[in-house]
């Protein structure tokens, strides 16, 4: 960028001091917004630089390390947002709901309320301006001056002559404060500060004072939530993160990735630990999520947390033949540009366009979709199987949901501290639900797995309390996997110190069959050294001796359309010797890996590579970190 263009650009952004954002139902707010900007200009200040912007316009991202100060205007309707306000308010709420966020996060925002309601609608009068003021006050946000509500049920005049009022005594606040070149005099904010509130007599008679006292109430007020239903579950900003990231986002809350082993197997350069398992066919495998949005932040998600949190779903819904549709769409244009890539046979290419898995795991929790049975049903009558995995964190759907081809809990933790550590999960009875969630898998007709990711000094020891849980769940798979380099990002929890080696996990699963009630009741079935995977199943999977860990995907079909209830033991199947623990192959398939024979010969085994591929991805960390800083 040319110099004096930057210089100017960055004096210009220095001079933002002042957005005025406004959310309207028939015009007034707006008009007001604009009042107040004339009446800022006129105060011909060099410092005043206001800018009016509709709220649906302002991303909440910015709140935390906002600089300039936020004037809102806001409207209610029916109790809660009006409909541009639907995305900030939903944001709001999540924020406060969210028990890892400190209560000083907005410590640095700076803001003033005007709400316009109508008397006539009771409590629910200036609803929405009141929970704003609330909510960001919960959080730390400095109010520079008391919220002011007017009642557009007067007389036009009577609230204009309010507005003015106020904003005359904020016109003087935000002169005190916008001084040139002077540092803030913290005694003119005030922060929170009822005492000196009481100075500003001129609010109208009906407003609670101790509305945080209300605050529990107000989140439960149906009236409040009832109507955020149709807010869009990703920001276009999240969007276009997801889109640079190589996924495909389909409509508005579900997304669609090649996944990596996809690739190596299309190329002959290895198979996935689920093709190793379990029989799934990895470049035919659709990895997605019906929902983006999950009730956690893992300190090793691979989308370094930057999508959507929430407990519940408020979202507008996409129809499942939408999604499915846009997803299969999705898979194939993600294996299109792989034509004529070294090690791609035009057989496998081929092949890879017939999707017939769909692995629900590829980020956030696919289960809170109001419609997943729909969607899995679409998927059975297309004769694509379905694995899902969930962060157990909602009992009742585990509980609820028709069956899947395999359904999975991610058991990221064996006690209530550490799970709070590694899963940094949403719900303050997040143990609780943890555990219903584990009981409720017991309930399964299905197959069901305990999916262990192990994160080397933060998860990988506790032998007994995971026992304790797979005895609650009786789980028919243990997956112990290491946990995968996705690029940690800036996360400082997580390093690649945490990775674990192949050799680690086999030292942990032979732990696990230490204990009476294991050796008992499973047996190490399966290794898939290349993606550090170890494979423990319930003996009832072992007959004729051998293990019969795979799936018979065409029975699991002819099950779901004879819609007749069926259990985990009517589609087994042999696993085949290069997948079982022990084997040389360590659960690489010979048919799709060029070259096996004289890699085997050469004793280049898969666990070396592994040693290979840590090196190279410490190198990838540094690049990834180089990148997320920039
Ligand atoms: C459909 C509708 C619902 C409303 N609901 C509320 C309400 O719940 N609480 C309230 O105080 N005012 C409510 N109002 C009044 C508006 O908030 C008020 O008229 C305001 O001035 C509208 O601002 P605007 O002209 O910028 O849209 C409602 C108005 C309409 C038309």
């Amino acid at each position: 960028m040319n110099e004096n263009i930057k210089e100017e650009k960055e004096k210009k952004e220095e001079k933002v001091n002042i957005k005025i954002l406004y959310s309207t139902l028939t015009g007034t707010t707006k008009k007001f917004a604009l009042t107040l900007k004339q009446k800022l200009l006129d105060q011909k200040l060099s410092t005043f630089f206001p800018q009016v912007f509709e709220i649906s316009e302002y991303d909440p991202n910015d709140l935390q390390d906002e600089s300039s100060i936020l004037i809102f205007i806001i409207a209610t309707l029916n109790g809660g947002p009006p409909r541009s306000a639907k995305t900030f308010s939903h944001f709001l709420t999540d924020l406060v709901n969210d028990q890892r966020i400190p209560q000083n996060y907005l410590s640095k925002l700076r803001y003033w309320i005007y709400g316009i309601g109508d008397l006539s609608y009771n409590e629910k009068y200036n609803k929405f301006a009141r929970d704003v003021d609330v909510y960001l006050r919960k959080k730390g946000g400095n109010s520079i001056l008391k919220k002011g509500l007017g009642n557009h049920g007067n007389k036009f005049e009577e609230l204009l002559l309010h507005f003015n009022r106020f904003t005359d005594i904020l016109v003087e606040k935000l002169k005190a404060i916008l001084k040139p070149n002077e540092k803030l005099n913290e005694n003119v904010i005030l922060h929170n500060d009822k005492e000196n509130d009481k100075d500003i007599d001129i609010d109208i008679d009906n407003e609670d004072e101790d509305e945080d006292d209300n605050f529990e109430n107000d989140e439960n007020d149906e009236n409040q939530t009832t109507d955020i239903e149709d807010v869009e579950m990703l920001t276009p900003i999240m969007n276009k993160i997801l889109t640079k990231q190589k996924y495909i986002t389909v409509g508005t809350h579900s997304a669609v990735k090649l996944c990596r082993w996809a690739k190596a197997m299309l190329r002959g350069k290895g198979v996935c630990y689920k093709h190793a398992f379990y029989g799934i066919i990895s470049y035919s495998c659709m990895e997605m999520t019906t929902s983006l949005a999950c009730a956690n932040k893992c300190i090793f998600c691979w989308r370094h947390n930057k999508n959507p949190t929430c407990t519940s779903w408020h979202y507008k819904q996409d129809p499942p033949e939408m999604i499915y549709q846009g997803s299969i769409k999705a898979q194939k244009d993600l294996i299109k540009p792989w034509k004529g890539v070294p090690g791609v046979t035009s057989d496998r290419y081929k092949d890879a366009f017939n999707v017939r898995h769909c692995a629900l795991s590829l980020v956030g929790e696919p289960i809170i979709y109001p419609q997943f049975d729909e969607f899995t049903d679409i998927l059975h009558e297309n004769r694509i199987s379905t694995f899902c995995v969930t962060n157990a964190q909602f009992p009742e759907k585990i509980e609820s949901i028709k069956p899947v081809t395999q359904l999975y809990l991610s058991i990221d933790a064996p006690t209530k501290d550490i799970l709070f550590e590694l899963d940094r999960p949403l719900f303050p009875d997040f143990w609780e639900r943890f555990l219903k969630s584990i009981e409720n898998l017991a309930k399964r007709n299905e197959r069901t797995v305990f999916r262990i990711t192990v994160l080397k000094q933060y998860n990988d020891n506790f032998i007994q309390n995971y026992v304790d849980l797979i005895k609650l769940g009786k789980p028919d798979f243990v997956e112990l996997k290491g946990v995968t380099y996705g690029g940690f990002g800036t996360n400082p929890k997580v390093s690649m110190n945490n990775v674990p080696y192949h050799q680690e996990i086999v030292k942990m699963a032979q732990e696990f069959m230490e204990n009476d009630y294991m050796k008992e009741n499973y047996g190490i079935a399966c290794e898939h050294a290349h993606s550090c995977g170890i494979l423990i199943a319930k003996k009832i999977f072992y007959k004729n001796n051998s293990w019969h860990t795979w799936i018979d995907f065409d029975k699991f079909f002819q099950l779901f359309q004879e819609k007749k209830p069926f259990t985990r033991e009517d589609y087994m199947m042999k696993t085949p010797d290069w997948a079982l623990f022990g084997s040389k192959e360590k659960g690489s398939n010979p048919k799709f890996i060029e070259n096996m024979e004289e890699r085997l010969k050469n004793k280049v085994t898969d666990i070396k590579s592994n040693e290979n591929e840590k090196e190279n991805q410490n190198e990838k960390e540094n690049e990834k970190e180089k990148e997320d800083k920039n």
